[in-house]
């Protein structure tokens, strides 16, 4: 350090080139400091307030005390995509559908973007498993415990004041919400994990590997951050309808691809189909992705109830 010191003393063009390099460096937005969320403990009954507080502040927390069991459901994740053979996989890739595989790069939702991940779609009912795996029970398991957490959520920001939300999903939302398990490859030069956006939905849950700081990065006023939570932490982010029927935030979010690969289980909690689409502010209309056009072009009328607007969000995303 000493020597460096000295050398650079002696040689103040070098010194003045460091010290620019350095501002650049932390001014861009692979400088930011990890974003640790809020830890909510959502087996109490008085988590409500500090739920919605996160919502309304970053847009997300971290749910501990969820009833998911992390390491189970991301070994039958792994184990789900190792064992089974492509030639499986091919006959049940989900064209289009939310039942079954997702080759890479059948999505991206960024023009432009390339993916570097496979998935996997299941929910409660219509599933296409490959036969013989054993990862099956262990994953519906975790589907049905999510939605158990993701409707806990619901009703604790419901006692905290978001009262819109009350009527949200009393009929299809059991049957509407989404798993998708997604294996992300390691870093490689013109791929990314998933693209810049926000969710479309009303919650959304991660189960993964690297809660406590990895590749799912927030927007923070203009700078990546890593997301951080707790090990075995569910991390939690309000969707866009979230944010139009309770005044929350619906955090801009990418994953990034790291040195290593990466699995995680996203699950998405959507109002009942029916239900229709809130008013949206004008800078909601600019901001959240469910209400932009992600595809070349879109219709000019957009579906006014949340399951037909979701449907043709699909095709917009869908890029095989
Ligand atoms: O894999 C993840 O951690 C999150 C992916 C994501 O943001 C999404 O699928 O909406
Ligand atoms: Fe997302």
């Amino acid at each position: 350090m000493a020597r460096l010191s000295r050398q650079l003393c002696n040689n103040p063009a070098l010194a003045a080139v460091i010290i620019n390099v350095m501002a650049a460096a932390i001014a861009s937005e692979e400088c930011g400091t990890p974003l640790a969320l809020s830890p909510v403990d959502i087996s109490r009954t008085d988590s409500g307030h500090a739920l919605l507080a996160a919502f309304r502040g970053v847009g997300a927390a971290a749910l501990v005390d969820h009833g998911v069991d992390v390491d189970a459901t991301l070994a039958a994740g792994r184990a789900l995509f190792e064992k089974t053979r492509a030639a499986t996989k091919r006959r049940l890739d989900a064209k289009g559908s939310q039942r079954g595989f997702l080759p890479r790069g059948a999505e991206a939702g960024a023009l432009g973007l390339r993916e570097a991940k496979e998935g996997f779609a299941f929910g409660a009912t219509g599933n296409r498993w490959p036969w013989r795996t054993s990862a099956r029970v262990v994953l519906e398991t975790a589907h049905a415990n999510l939605t158990r957490a993701a409707r806990r959520v619901v009703a604790l920001a419901v006692a905290a004041g978001a009262t819109r939300l009350e009527d949200c999903c009393a009929g299809d939302a059991t049957e509407e919400a989404l798993s998708r398990l997604f294996a992300y490859e390691a870093y490689e030069e013109g791929f990314t994990g998933s693209s810049p956006h926000t969710d479309w939905g009303l919650l959304t849950l991660v189960v993964a590997d690297d809660v406590a700081g990895g590749s799912l990065e927030f927007d923070d006023h203009g700078v990546w951050r890593k997301a951080s939570a707790p090990k075995n932490a569910l991390i939690a982010n309000a969707g866009d309808f979230m944010a139009l029927a309770a005044d929350t935030a619906s955090p801009f979010h990418r994953v990034v691809l790291g040195p290593e690969k990466r699995l995680s289980l996203v699950f998405f909690f959507y109002p009942d189909s029916k239900t229709p689409i809130p008013p949206a502010t004008e800078s909601q209309r600019r901001t959240l992705s469910l209400l932009q056009c992600q595809a070349e072009s879109c219709p000019a009328a957009r579906p006014d109830t949340f399951g037909a607007l979701i449907a043709s969000k699909w095709r917009e995303v869908s890029r095989s």
